[in-house]
């Protein structure tokens, strides 16, 4: 893992925008219902946009950084990154072993119609707990994720992503999770084996909040 000190943070706000620009701009594709000549204008828009942000561009996303407030931080995640547009971006919040998320999924993550696609609820729990086995010392690398979906979920609603380390044994760390309603109905739940590459140092840095 590379860490690198601090973007300039006017830039990084500027870059922050554009991505949350471009989830508005996913969300508007995703539900538009304008006329074909409308469709065809706003493509030729963007594709002079795109080749605009092209016209110089890294090798990869935002990298882990030190924020100026010494935290960790990575905006280009693409579950928690502020700077990647394919982030909701989630917002974890830490408490011990244990982290949460607010959670409200758009159109634009439909799977089967009317609810959210199974494998994005993956991703956010395969997050979440892997967040929760850093929060207590065990930052690794997901090696199985099993997931149970209970009932759709739904988007638009507001829900709630909980997580927590369970166990350790040596690299191998176990945690669980899932996402519930605001009343505390499980929608998806699932257990997690992270193992800490045995590349890492012994107990890595504290990963970001977010
Ligand atoms: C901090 C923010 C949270 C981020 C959360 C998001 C996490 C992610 O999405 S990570 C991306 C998805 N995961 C990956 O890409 C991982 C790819 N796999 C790998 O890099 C490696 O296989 C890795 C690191 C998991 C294990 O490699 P390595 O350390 O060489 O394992 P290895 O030494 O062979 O085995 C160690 C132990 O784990 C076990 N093990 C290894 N892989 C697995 C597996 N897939 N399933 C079950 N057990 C396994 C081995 O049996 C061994 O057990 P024991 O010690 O009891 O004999």
């Amino acid at each position: 893992m590379t860490i690198r000190e601090t973007t300039g943070e006017s830039r990084l706000r500027a870059l922050c925008e554009l991505a949350e620009q471009v989830r508005e701009l996913m969300d508007a594709t995703t539900l538009t219902d304008v006329p074909e000549a409308e469709l065809t204008a706003v493509t030729a828009t963007l594709t002079e946009a795109t080749e605009r942000l092209r016209a110089s561009a890294r090798a990869a996303p935002q990298p882990f950084e030190f924020a100026p407030d010494g935290s960790l931080r990575h905006l280009g995640n693409a579950v928690t990154g502020a700077a990647n547009p394919h982030a909701l971006p989630l917002a974890v919040e830490r408490d011990g072993a244990a982290v949460r998320a607010d959670v409200r999924f758009r159109p634009l993550h439909e799977g089967p119609p009317g609810s959210v696609h199974g494998g994005i609820s993956a991703m956010i729990l395969d997050h979440l707990l892997g967040q929760a086995a850093a929060a207590a010392g065990f930052a690794g690398m997901t090696a199985s994720l099993t997931v149970r979906y209970l009932k759709p979920v739904p988007y638009g609603a507001a829900l709630l992503a909980t997580a927590e380390h369970t166990r350790a044994e040596g690299r191998k760390s176990w945690a669980e999770g899932r996402i519930s309603t605001q009343d505390g109905t499980t929608l998806v739940e699932a257990t997690g084996l992270f193992i800490t590459p045995a590349a890492w140092p012994a107990r890595p840095p504290t990963p970001p909040e977010g």
